[in-house]
């Protein structure tokens, strides 16, 4: 069957700020305590949206989560009205209200792992919510990612939501951000590959720096949540050496379309091995392996060159989206022209300014959450939260309206960016037609 795919990009929350939460994210450490300006951010997220939306590409939206999270809080036994709470969190423990206020839920690469229905046994599609087990700002996420793709994939015939898996390291799972699909059109079955960081059960070859997120055991969960054919799934081990260089998803040093890997040549353990299995499974593998001699590891931290959209055009041939930092950087940039001069896959390059995003090491596919779908499928989808000229033109207004256009550490204790933000949400749940889905409204 025909499907395309239908990107998902996560919009940017009221109380986007740096707070150096993560460790093993390079820029969220070196960014520690800046001055964020949350109305740029969502700005900058709305334009890739729509400019995508624009060339043809199908682009949805996935709401932000209610921050500061009180609820949070208040089980960590801070206590007394809202006001308070935020008071007393601010002056014992402002690192915790920070964790309690990120507005991380806008990377919904790590919203879920997703499933077309052409690779499930059931012919639905399947999302698990991740546990974001690694961080505790992110584990927060889990819940209102669940209800949020509810909201939105709410037709049970068409689409299942599995909650999170249990929150404990076992578990450590991080969704599409570790994970890669390839085939040929979107519809015809296809084979997955899960990336992940450690076994928990091996005495395998881990990290030594810095953490890796992700667990073999969620991976091995997930595709059978799934119901994937385990003749089609792939496991592979992410490089421990490049996670102790600040590669703490996979999506930071790979990134996939149909039948194209354009990855560093350092990804994977083993990467021949992963290569050849992939090549005999795949019809029509290609590979774009960069060297480490054009691009150093470090360098793709920097630039987040694989943290690029790989696009299918409708001629068959792809667009590569990519962040501004990518184009600065001499040596990136020229590899990218060569690319684009040569027969390689890679036609045409488009380059985002996403930079408060970036700031806390989340580049354009963190952003995205890739949904492969059929005609009914997508017609089953809410319509309300796809980008089109309407929906942009009115995002654009209420980002004006309740936004900030600077934010520190200091502000999160205001008890009016609270009531900011859960207005600003019970509106936008208004616009996107979704029902009660955050916890002030019930
Ligand atoms: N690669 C993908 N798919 N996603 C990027 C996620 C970035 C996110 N940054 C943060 O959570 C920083 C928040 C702070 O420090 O304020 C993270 O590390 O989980």
């Amino acid at each position: 069957m025909k499907a395309r795919e239908v990107n998902f990009d996560g919009l940017v929350g009221l109380t986007h700020h740096y707070a150096g939460l993560s460790f093993g994210n390079e820029a969220s450490t070196r960014n520690q305590h800046q001055l964020s300006n949350p109305k740029l951010a969502a700005k900058q997220g709305l334009l890739k949206m729509k400019a995508l939306a624009d060339l043809g590409f199908a682009q949805g939206i996935i709401p932000p989560h209610e921050r500061p999270n009180i609820a949070a809080l208040r089980q960590l036994g801070f206590s007394g009205s809202d006001a308070q709470v935020l008071a007393s969190a601010a002056k014992h423990a402002p690192q915790l209200l920070s964790a309690a206020s990120s507005a991380s839920a806008m990377w919904v690469a790590n919203a879920a792992t997703v499933a077309p229905s052409a690779d499930s046994a059931d012919g639905k599609v399947h999302f698990t919510v991740a546990n974001l087990n690694n961080k505790f700002h992110r584990a927060m996420e889990a819940p209102t990612t669940a209800a949020l793709l509810r909201a939105i994939f709410g037709d049970k015939a068409r689409f299942t939501v599995h909650d999170a898996l249990p929150q404990v390291a076992l578990f450590g799972d991080e969704g599409a951000a570790n994970h890669n699909r390839f085939g040929a059109d979107y519809g015809e079955p296809g084979v997955q590959l899960f990336v992940y960081g450690r076994e928990e059960a091996a005495a395998g070859r881990i990290p030594s720096r810095y953490p890796a997120r992700q667990t073999r055991e969620a991976s091995e969960a997930v595709a059978r949540l799934h119901q994937l054919d385990p003749t089609r799934t792939l496991f592979a081990q992410q490089n421990p050496h490049v996670i102790d260089q600040g590669v703490f998803h996979n999506d930071v040093i790979a990134v996939s379309n149909q039948q194209v890997l354009f990855c560093h040549q350092h990804a994977f353990l083993n990467q021949p091995e992963v290569l050849a299995a992939l090549r005999e499974k795949v019809r029509g593998f290609t590979t774009i392996e960069v060297p480490e001699a054009r691009v150093s590891v470090s360098d793709a931290v920097t630039t987040y060159l694989f943290n690029s959209q790989l696009l299918s055009r409708d001629d068959g041939k792809m667009l590569l989206v990519l962040p501004e930092e990518a184009r600065r950087h001499p040596g990136v940039w020229q590899y990218l022209c060569e690319q684009v001069e040569s027969d390689s896959p890679i036609s045409e390059l488009k380059v985002f300014d996403l930079r408060e995003s970036m700031c806390n090491g989340g580049g354009p596919a963190c952003l995205r959450l890739r949904v492969a779908l059929t005609a009914q499928e997508q017609a089953a989808v809410n319509p309300a939260v796809m980008m089109n000229d309407t929906l942009f033109a009115a995002l654009n207004r209420w980002v004006d309206r309740y936004y900030r256009d600077r934010l520190s550490q200091a502000d999160l204790a205001d008890p009016q960016l609270l009531q900011e933000g859960r207005e600003a949400l019970d509106e936008l749940t208004r616009l996107l037609n979704l029902g009660n889905v955050y916890s002030f409204q019930h």
